[in-house]
């Protein structure tokens, strides 16, 4: 056993649930883990023996900053790439209400944007969030030859598989990132600092990295799809409190996050559906315009980007 791992059990004992993807099958470190972890919303998974972070660390602590002069740095200089060239929701957005700003990029736009190493480390993490994806999917009142209309084909290259780096610039006052569902199935997250809270009934706990693992959310796809089953799962409601500055002692707080969402092709996918056992799948509402009110209510002053 190694030490972060062993670290990693010994802060779950702490009431958060922790997890290992074996042979595909997800195996919780306490005995309902799985119940306790759809009930919260969100576990802690350990990270795949060999998944180098290095690439997408670099590019968080880069994509903000200026390209330096004489020299090319592939992992910086990248303000100039906007939803106008790359299309909706795609490229650098600077956030008023928030510290956050960030930078989004779909499977699609991978190999021609990202830095070669950072394109391959995308890939591991989609890999994993949809294999992570899948043993979850497993443990639902749900049944297989559903999965894929039901999840609006998030599990092939037809779902909308998107990295996201957000930085938290701690001369601005305000908050780090606003109350919010993350909109889809599952999220990868990868952050080293304190700073993230989460709605647990009504009341906020600080939810911080635990060395050697990712953070796993369920969004609001899954929570649709699942509420009148016999295994509900809940879309975490969170936040990134204000982030202050540190006299330069300290390199500012970043995050990224993989993020598995269906299909935005309507005719591949109509949008999000729930599951009812006895009467099978409903569609609820289309999927493009509720991401962009997700998105919308996140960044805005006096909203939240709940649903
Ligand atoms: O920075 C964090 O810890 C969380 C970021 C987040 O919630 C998001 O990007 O959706
Ligand atoms: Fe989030």
């Amino acid at each position: 056993m190694n030490t972060a791992w062993e670290q990693a059990r010994t802060a779950s004992r702490q009431g958060w649930q922790l997890a290992e993807l074996h042979h595909g099958g997800l195996a919780f470190t306490a005995e309902d883990g799985l119940r306790r972890a759809l009930e919260d919303g969100f576990f802690y998974v350990r990270r795949p023996a060999g998944l180098d972070l290095s690439a997408g660390d670099r590019f968080a602590r880069g994509f903000y900053l200026p390209a330096p002069r004489g020299h090319t740095d592939p992992y910086r200089g990248y303000r100039g790439w906007t939803s106008e060239q790359l299309g909706p929701r795609q490229g650098y957005f600077c956030r008023d209400a928030d510290q956050t700003e960030q930078f989004f990029l779909t499977s699609t736009w991978w190999n021609r944007v990202y830095p070669v190493a950072l394109a391959r480390q995308a890939e591991a993490m989609r890999d994993f969030a949809l294999d992570i994806q899948r043993a979850v999917l497993a443990r639902l009142d749900l049944p297989r030859e559903l999965w894929h209309e039901a999840t609006g084909h998030s599990l092939t290259p037809r779902g909308t598989h998107t990295l996201t780096f957000n930085h938290f610039r701690p001369e601005v006052a305000a908050r780090g990132l606003n109350i919010h569902k993350d909109s889809g199935w599952v999220t990868v997250l990868r952050s080293t600092e304190a700073g993230l809270e989460v709605d647990r009934d009504g009341d906020w706990y600080a939810i911080d990295p635990i060395p050697g693992t990712f953070i796993v959310n369920f969004g609001c796809a899954m929570e649709i799809l699942t509420r009148s089953t016999a295994t509900p799962v809940a879309a975490v409601a969170h936040r990134v409190v204000r982030q202050t500055r540190h006299d330069g002692a300290k390199p500012d707080r970043f995050s990224y996050a993989l993020f598995v969402d269906s299909s935005l092709d309507n005719s591949v996918c109509p949008g999000l559906f729930s599951y009812d056992p006895r009467t099978g799948l409903q569609l609820e509402t289309g999927f493009g315009d509720f991401l962009d009110d997700i998105l919308d209510n996140t960044y805005r002053h006096d909203t939240t980007g709940l649903y």
